[in-house]
C-alpha cells in the first residue's frame, strides 16, 4: 500500500501557500529524491505525508487511510520522519534513552525493546556510544542517532531531511549501506537533499519541485537530462554528467564507469 498525496495542498497560519497542489504516490520499498530551491515546498509536503501537518485542501493517505482521520502520533509510526537538524529531535541524555524513548512510550516489552534498539544502533553505526550523552557527540554522529530512534520503530516509510549534509565519507557510506538494507527490508525511503551527487549515486527516482509545486518526477536520467526542468527548480547538474556534455560524449550518462567506458 502506498503513501498518496492526491492534489494535496498547504497554508501555514499566517495565509501563506506552501505547497500547491501536489500529487505524487510513493510505492512500499521505493527510494525517492526530492530536490527543489530553498522554499520550494519540500519540507511541507514530507511532513504532510507523516501527518507533522495535514493537507488545508487535497488528500493525503498512508496505506489507505487519511492523515486527516488519524492523530500524527498514529500516522507517524508508519512514517517516520528524521529532521534535518538532530538538535530538533534529539532530547534523550544517552543514546541508549534517545532509542528506548519509543518502545517505552509504546510500552513494548523489554525483549522487543531490546531487539529493535540493537538494530537501529547497528544500522547506524552508533553501538559503540549508546552510554554517552548526544550532545557530546560531534554532528555527523548526531544525525544517525537522530536516525537510529526512528528506525527504532517499525516504520514502512522513512524520510530523511538533508542526510548528508555534515557527513564524510565514511558516513555517507554507512547511509548509503544503512538505505540498502531498508531497501532489502521493503522500506521506502524518502530523501530531502541539496546533494545532486547522492542523488545520482543513491536513488533510482527524483522529485523535483519549484514554486510550491512539483514540476518533474522520473529517472535520474530524465530529471538531470532535461535542462528546464533544472533551470526552473534552480538545481546543478551533478559533474560527472555535466563534463559527459561538455564533452559531448552524451545526454544521459550519470556515473563515472559510463563516461569512462564511453570514452574508451
Ligand atoms: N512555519 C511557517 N510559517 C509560514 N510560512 C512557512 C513556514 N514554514 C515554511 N514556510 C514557507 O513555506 C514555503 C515552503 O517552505 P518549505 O520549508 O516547505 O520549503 P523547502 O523546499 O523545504 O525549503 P528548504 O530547502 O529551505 O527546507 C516557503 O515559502 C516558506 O517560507
Amino acid at each position: 500500500m502506498p503513501i498518496v498525496l492526491s492534489d494535496a495542498s498547504f497554508s501555514y497560519p499566517d495565509g501563506s501557500l506552501a505547497v500547491d497542489s501536489v500529487t505524487l504516490r510513493i510505492n512500499d520499498g521505493e527510494r525517492i529524491a526530492i530536490v527543489g530551491q530553498n522554499g520550494a515546498g519540500k519540507t511541507t509536503t514530507v511532513k504532510m505525508m507523516n501527518g507533522l501537518l495535514k493537507p488545508s485542501s487535497g488528500s493525503v493517505t498512508v496505506d489507505g487511510l487519511a492523515t486527516t482521520d488519524q492523530t500524527t502520533a498514529t500516522t507517524a509510526r508508519t512514517v517516520g520522519y528524521v529532521f534535518q537538524n538532530p538538535d530538533d529531535q534529539i532530547f534523550g541524555s544517552d543514546v541508549q534513552g534517545e532509542l528506548e524513548y519509543m518502545p517505552k512510550y509504546l510500552k513494548w516489552d523489554a525483549e522487543v525493546t531490546e531487539q529493535r534498539v540493537g538494530r537501529a544502533a547497528k544500522m547506524t553505526g552508533i553501538r559503540r556510544f549508546l552510554k554517552v550523552n548526544p550532545n557530546d557527540l560531534p554532528f555527523a554522529i548526531k544525525k544517525f542517532v537522530a536516525i537510529g530512534a526512528i528506525l527504532v520503530g517499525d516504520c514502512k516509510y522513512v524520510i530523511l531531511d538533508e542526510p548528508t549534509a555534515g557527513l564524510d565519507d565514511r558516513g555517507l557510506k554507512l547511509l548509503n549501506r544503512m538505505m540498502d538494507q531498508l531497501e532489502a527490508e521493503g522500506v521506502a525511503v524518502i530523501a530531502i537533499t541539496h546533494d545532486m551527487r547522492f542523488v545520482v549515486d543513491s536513488f533510482t527516482r527524483v522529485v523535483a519541485m519549484a514554486n510550491r509545486k512539483i514540476i518533474a518526477d522520473g529517472s535520474c536520467e530524465e530529471v538531470f537530462g532535461n535542462d528546464d526542468v533544472l533551470s526552473r527548480a534552480k538545481l546543478k547538474r551533478p559533474e560527472v554528467p555535466q563534463l559527459a556534455r561538455e564533452l559531448g560524449l552524451s545526454t544521459t550518462a550519470l556515473h563515472l564507469n559510463a563516461v569512462v567506458a564511453l570514452i574508451r
